[in-house]
């Protein structure tokens, strides 16, 4: 007897649904324009069950059907999905309604344990000041003379090559050695991890990163569903409690920063331009808008969160990428010696390394880590290329559809780093531009810069020390990657054989 009421609440759900997605498909709006088209779904659950493990790839087919705007209703969302170059920058560069965040439950339990996020509040005054103090800490950062990138990435880089090296030429998995480096890097850059108790520190930042993943995946129950987070609720409890570590982490280091930093020549971290950077906001805008302290350590603990992974699996897909491609390997590694000789790679180096920086921007665009880009949303009724979108849609902006196009990228599937080079050789900055990792226009990632440059930096000096090769009899899947919010690759051994210099 429930079993058939519930049916029959589904039915007359879905055929509201319905009839309202008609009325508004028809130009029933205060623009007279139609919603995009798209697909239609069961009901209460919409096109969920039809999403599969890679939605990415579900979208991109879909938009061949439905063109390069189309929306789906997954479970209570209506999702719109960008899915070429052109529309995502006239919607992202040319319209603020489109800066907002979903108010969907995963946001708001993460807002709620970590209470003045900027990533995840929706594009209001706040987000745009708290945003607006990152960008110029991590400026402030980059142009001081403390700044440290480079001889952070060799500290971090010393122990792995060392650990590499223990390896003794064997096949081995690098997964947890990467992992710490690039903790160690990031952590240090941003706060002054102290890493002399590493061991007891990483595992609270692994187990977080792989619940945050998993509690962000796009059309879960949680994500989509009314319910979700009452059904999903020790799936809840279990990603707040894995936070828990990590923010009292972040917030332990920067409480010393809160009173250290006065002047830019005090700057030694992140966190003390942030807290500098926020000092020197006016103070009827730190009022009006409630720059409290743990507004400022909440700025520190975003780009933790956000420049960790991302760095940590563009670093594995680039290791992958080398070794599966042992000729880009060798071309990537004869132009470090020509420009660096037996030193280091350095940071000035970047514009004499065309081949390398050729090889990173092939590898965001194969790997389009962030295959969905985060989820944005409307903050007012809008329209795009002539359809109406109503406020408090849910965006989705398919950057692996565009990384994929050949009518940008020829033989997408291959990977092929001289595309972005000039016939004679030098990047070419035209090309370059197609590839967008992080993002365009209002939220477009704010740690571009630092992750171009230290990834940069992890590469080029990792190809200077070592060969890195595959297992020929259990070769890496290049083609399939890890479910979840960032698409990381599938980790098999390698083997790191030390180059002799
Ligand atoms: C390869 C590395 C990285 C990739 C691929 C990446 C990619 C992205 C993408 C796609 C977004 C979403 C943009 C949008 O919503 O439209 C984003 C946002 C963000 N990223 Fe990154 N990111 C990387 C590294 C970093 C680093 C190193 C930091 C900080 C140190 C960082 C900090 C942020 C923050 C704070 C946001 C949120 C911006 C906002 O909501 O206003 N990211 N990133």
């Amino acid at each position: 007897m429930i079993a058939w009421t519930i049916v029959q609440i589904g039915v007359l759900v879905w055929a509201i649904q319905m009839l309202w997605k008609y009325y508004k498909a028809s130009g029933g709006n205060k623009f007279g324009l139609p919603e995009p088209p798209g697909p239609y779904g069961l009901p209460v659950v919409g096109y969920m069950p039809f999403l599969g493990s890679k939605p990415h790839l579900t979208f991109t087919k879909l938009s061949q059907k439905y063109g390069d705007i189309f929306q789906v209703q997954l479970g209570s969302q209506k999702v719109v999905v960008l899915n070429s170059l052109d529309v995502i920058k006239e919607a992202h560069i040319q319209d603020a309604s489109f800066a907002g965040r979903p108010n969907s439950a995963p946001f708001q339990i993460f807002l709620k344990s970590s209470s003045s996020s900027f990533s995840f509040r929706t594009g209001n005054a706040q987000w745009k000041l708290l945003r607006k103090i990152a960008i110029k800490a991590l400026g402030m950062f980059a142009s001081s003379r403390n700044s440290r990138l480079e001889a952070v990435v060799g500290e971090a880089n010393e122990e792995l090559h060392a650990e590499l090296e223990a390896s003794n030429g064997e096949y081995f998995d690098p997964q947890q050695n990467i992992f710490s480096c690039t903790a160690s890097v990031i952590g240090t850059i941003l706060f002054g991890l102290d890493f002399s108790n590493k061991d007891t520190l990483l595992k609270p930042i692994l187990s977080a990163n792989q619940k945050f993943a998993d509690f962000f995946a796009t059309g879960s129950i949680l994500d989509s569903l009314p319910l979700g987070s009452l059904i999903m609720r020790h799936k809840v409890k279990d990603f707040v409690k894995s936070l828990e570590p990590v923010v009292a982490l972040v917030d332990n280091h920067i409480a010393e920063h809160l009173v250290h930093c006065e002047e830019e020549d005090d700057v030694r971290d992140v966190a003390d331009a942030v807290v500098l950077a926020a000092k020197q906001t006016p103070s009827d805008l730190k009022q009006q808008l409630g720059l409290t302290d743990d507004r400022i350590r909440c700025i520190t603990r975003d780009l933790f969160g956000a420049g960790f992974a991302t760095v940590m699996e563009s670093f594995r897909w680039a290791i992958n990428l080398l070794a599966a491609f042992p000729d880009v390997q060798e071309r990537a590694r004869k132009e470090l010696a020509e420009v660096c000789g037996d030193r280091p790679l350095q940071l000035i180096d970047r514009s004499n390394i065309h081949y390398n920086e050729a090889v990173l921007l092939e590898t965001f665009r194969f790997s389009s880590l962030l295959t969905l880009s985060l989820p944005h949303s409307t903050m007012e009724d809008t329209t795009l290329r002539g359809y109406f979108i109503p406020k408090g849609t849910t965006i989705f902006t398919n950057l692996f559809a565009h990384h994929y196009n050949p009518q940008y990228f020829p033989d997408p599937e291959s990977f092929t780093p001289d595309r972005f080079l000039t016939a004679d050789g030098k990047l070419d900055a035209d090309k370059a531009q197609l590839v967008i990792p992080f993002g365009v226009g209002k939220r477009r990632c704010v740690g571009e810069n630092l992750a171009r440059q230290e990834l940069s930096l992890l590469i080029g000096r990792l190809l200077q020390q070592f060969e890195i090769r595959q297992d020929t009899n259990n070769p890496i899947n290049i083609r399939d990657a890890m479910p979840g919010l960032t698409r990381g690759p599938i980790q098999t051994p390698l083997i790191f054989k030390k180059i002799a210099l």
